[in-house]
């Protein structure tokens, strides 16, 4: 984590003003939240929707923060205690991050794309992480506030970061990208995400392709070549990047073959490659993530043969296909982290194909931020949801009725549900499923699906 002087600080954020007798206060890694100081930190307060950090500023010094950045326009700045005044918290924030990362020696990957995002940085960071000190973004922190963040929480040695890069709008990968300066870039797939903000997939691609404006001399991109909207633009693309790509078909750099999926995970060859990998989670579509990795680690030196070795002890960040034990001793599918058409659909297709079980529930919440045609993306889930391997159809939520809706076109009657109450589906829930069952449980972040695995794992 950056280690720094006050007046190195105020010199990196273009801030003159005398800083008296706290001109050589250190300092060591930077926190937003008085909640989580640690000794040394730098406090940023920012004026947020429920408050005003600068309420917290003599707090966190108390705390042992040894110094704190103040708004010019909040009034009555502590100049008796060791606060630096700036125009905006966060601008200088994004500038430290900026000044810091330009003095390290660390090689960026960068990661982006509609879904996947924490997958991927998650398998390439673990096979990175057999040649290299590597450090990667915590949790989904991945926006402007996030990845300059985790920028400044880098070490001096550290030799490469995996940041995720997150966007809801035009501009703001561009923005993470150009301070962030990665060497190669993933861009895992273009969905819906986020789609009631751009407003067509095609504004989403161009938005996930700013990436590359922030691509080091002589990087490397990597990308889902089974995408059109991707290949497309990228095929002209005039920079001296490297490209690469992943996918199911055989015009990719890298395309999985002898897929098995089990309760232990995903198991595959890669095409021009003589050996089977054991990826320790589910779904194809986090083959393709892997894949994506390995293309990256592959430019990094990592040798294919050794990839197992990273996969063996991979964790991926949790909500993300991660598979539990209920109270029945029915086994869930954890995947309420988020969820959009691609992905749902991506998840359901998995359980689908996986056997050994007496019978297979989906418990399927809202899927949100989808614009104008949010209702037909739900209905289309449902016309899908193949009736002869799924028994039961469980719906949370206004928007889950549309994906009953499109199953009731094909299933009986009585093996589709549809609910607004999280008890009652349950209550309802808990009268079907045995030992025998598999669940799969997801929706989007705001349905908080991971409250039914949590009940269902304490019954
Ligand atoms: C600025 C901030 O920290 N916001 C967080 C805060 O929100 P809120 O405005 O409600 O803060 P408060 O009003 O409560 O407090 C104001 C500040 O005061 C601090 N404070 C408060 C109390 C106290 O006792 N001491 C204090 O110091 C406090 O820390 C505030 O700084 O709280 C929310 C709930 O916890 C947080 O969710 C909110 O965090 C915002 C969203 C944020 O951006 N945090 C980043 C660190 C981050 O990366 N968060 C990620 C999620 C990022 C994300 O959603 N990414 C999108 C893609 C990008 C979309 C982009 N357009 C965008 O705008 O986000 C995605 O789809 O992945 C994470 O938390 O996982
Ligand atoms: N390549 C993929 N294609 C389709 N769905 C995917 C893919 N990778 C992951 N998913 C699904 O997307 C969800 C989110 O995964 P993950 O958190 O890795 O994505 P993300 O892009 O980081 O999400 P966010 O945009 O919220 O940060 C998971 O539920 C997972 O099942
Ligand atoms: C939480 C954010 N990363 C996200 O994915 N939002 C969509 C709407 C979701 O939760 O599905």
């Amino acid at each position: 984590m950056i280690k720094k002087t006050m007046k190195q600080l105020a010199k990196m954020i273009q801030v003159d003003h005398d800083l008296e007798q706290f001109a050589n206060i250190e300092i060591s890694g930077v926190t937003i939240d008085s909640r989580k100081i640690e000794k040394g930190n730098l406090f940023v307060p920012f004026k947020g929707e429920q408050v005003d950090g600068h309420l917290y500023v003599e707090e966190a010094l108390e705390k042992g923060a040894a110094a704190a950045l103040w708004q010019k326009d909040v009034p009555n700045p502590p100049v008796h205690l060791p606060v630096i005044v700036v125009e905006n918290t966060l601008e200088a924030l994004q500038e430290l991050a900026r000044q810091y990362r330009s003095e390290l020696d660390v090689k960026v990957v960068g990661i982006t794309g509609s879904n996947g995002k924490t997958t991927t940085k998650d398998i390439t960071a673990s096979l990175l992480g057999l040649q290299y000190k590597v450090q990667k973004t915590e949790g989904n922190f991945n926006n402007h506030i996030g990845l300059p963040l985790t920028i400044l929480g880098l070490e001096e040695d550290t030799e490469i970061a995996v940041l995720e890069m997150g966007m809801s709008s035009v501009g703001e990968i561009e923005f993470l990208t150009k301070l962030a300066r990665p060497s190669a870039v993933i861009i895992t797939n273009i969905g819906e995400a986020h789609l009631q903000d751009l407003g067509s997939r095609e504004r989403i691609a161009d938005a996930k392709l700013e990436i590359v404006k922030g691509l080091m001399e002589n990087g490397l991109i990597v990308y889902h070549g089974d995408e059109p909207l991707l290949f497309e633009r990228l095929k002209n693309f005039d920079g001296d990047a490297k490209q690469s790509t992943f996918g199911r078909f055989d015009y990719n750099t890298l395309y999985p073959l002898d897929i098995r999926q089990t309760d232990t995970g995903s198991h595959f060859k890669v095409n021009s490659l003589p050996y089977e990998f054991e990826l320790p989670v589910l779904g194809t579509h986090n083959i393709l993530n892997a894949l994506a990795a390995m293309l990256v680690a592959h430019y990094f030196g990592i040798p294919y043969e050794k990839m197992n070795d990273a996969f063996s002890t991979l964790k991926v960040t949790n909500m993300r296909m991660e598979l539990v034990e209920g109270g029945c001793g029915e086994k869930i599918i954890n995947d309420a982290y988020n969820a959009s058409p691609t992905s749902m659909k991506a998840a359901i297709e998995l359980v689908t194909s996986l056997s050994g079980y007496e019978q297979k529930i989906l418990v399927l919440g809202d899927m949100l931020e989808l614009g104008p045609e949010e209702t037909s993306f739900h209905y289309s889930v449902g016309q899908e949801i193949d009736s002869s391997h799924i028994d039961y159809l469980f719906t949370y939520g206004k928007l889950g009725e549309y994906i009953a809706k499109g199953a009731r076109e094909h299933f009986p009657a009585n093996r589709v549900r549809s609910f607004l109450d999280k008890e009652l589906l349950l209550q309802e829930l808990k009268k079907v499923i045995n030992a025998q069952t598999l669940i799969l449980v997801k929706g989007s972040r705001g349905m908080k699906l991971e409250e039914i695995v949590q009940k269902l794992q304490k019954q």
